[in-house]
């Protein structure tokens, strides 16, 4: 592992105990894009299973369930076709995330703003935050403090057009107290920042992670974490960390399919720092 010091976020990690069971340790949903752009939702579903949530369903349009289910295995399905008919398939569902290639349409900002008054946790990036660009209000106007947003550069300042030039880290706390929401400002020291004034810069970055899809994968990590009930912004932290330490310990070549390959060797080390 990278650093000196251990992570302070650990002593929360949501670790298994021996009487859990699936649903207990966490369900996570995963909204796709239509039948062509199901990509990105299947990185975040596989990401989210893999840091640990018991259960994770990918919630898709009608047309994409075809696709989608010739490509999973222990991750399930269900289509929706209206956002009553997603919100009604996020029923138990402790945290979802949402806009990884769902597509720049009036349907995008209907299901986000009907899941926020979901009891759901959500993790909202990539389309999820474009849509919302001239309009940020009728995203932060129904956000919840544990929910995450998940900007990269070009989203933030779509976003916040007139922090970005403002210091990252000012820039990022500011976000979070405007949206009431975690807000998770990604790129090569990637801040985290909560609307009650806490702010963390990870500091295990790594290049390897330039690459399309990492963000996603990203997403679905936080997810799952908060799935698992972690606190949002450690959760945030965490998977921040996480993803990094999975991407320096493979290094040349990767692609984002490997990244949730590597956590079980990243949260094996964790595990073994713990017990
Ligand atoms: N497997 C799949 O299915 C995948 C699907 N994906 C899906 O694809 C969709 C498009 O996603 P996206 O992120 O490529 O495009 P988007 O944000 O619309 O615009 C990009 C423009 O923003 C700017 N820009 C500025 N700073 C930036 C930064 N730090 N990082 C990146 N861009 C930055 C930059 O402008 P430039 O600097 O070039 O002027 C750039 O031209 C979205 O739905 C996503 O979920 C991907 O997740 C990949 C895997
Ligand atoms: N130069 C870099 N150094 C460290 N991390 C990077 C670098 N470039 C990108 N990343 C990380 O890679 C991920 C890219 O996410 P994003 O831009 O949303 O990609 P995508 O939409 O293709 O999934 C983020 O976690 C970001 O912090």
């Amino acid at each position: 592992m990278t650093g000196t010091l251990l992570p302070d976020w650990r002593d929360s990690f949501p670790w298994p105990g021996a009487e859990t069971h699936k649903h207990a340790r966490g369900r996570l949903g995963v909204v796709s894009g239509k039948a062509t752009q199901t990509g990105a939702a299947r990185l975040a579903a596989r990401a989210g299973l893999r840091i640990g949530a018991g259960v994770v369903r990918i919630l898709c349009p009608p047309d994409a369930a075809a696709v989608i289910a010739s490509a999973v295995e222990a991750i399930m399905l269900t289509p929706f076709g209206s956002p009553e008919a997603l919100v009604e398939a996020c029923e138990g569902m402790d945290a979802v995330v949402i806009g990884p290639a769902a597509g720049l349409t009036e349907a995008t900002r209907a299901h986000i703003r009907a899941l926020a008054v979901t009891g759901a946790a959500l993790v909202v990036d990539a389309d999820g935050l474009t849509v919302f660009e001239g309009w940020p209000e009728g995203l932060f106007e129904v956000l919840d403090r544990d929910d995450v947003l998940t900007p990269h550069e070009g989203e933030f300042k779509r976003l916040f057009p007139d922090l970005l030039e403002t210091a990252r880290e000012g820039g990022a706390a500011e976000a979070a107290r405007r949206a009431g929401a975690v807000v998770v400002l990604k790129g090569p020291a990637t801040v985290i920042a909560a609307p009650d004034g806490r702010v963390a810069v990870n500091d295990n970055g790594t290049p390897w992670l330039a690459t399309a899809g990492t963000g996603d994968v990203l997403a679905g990590m936080i997810g799952g974490l908060m799935a698992q009930r972690m606190d949002s912004f450690d959760a945030a932290r965490a998977a921040v960390w996480l993803h990094a330490e999975a991407a320096r310990g493979f290094g040349p070549g990767l692609i984002a399919e490997d990244l949730p390959e590597r956590l079980p060797s990243v949260l094996a080390a964790l595990y073994g720092e713990h017990h």
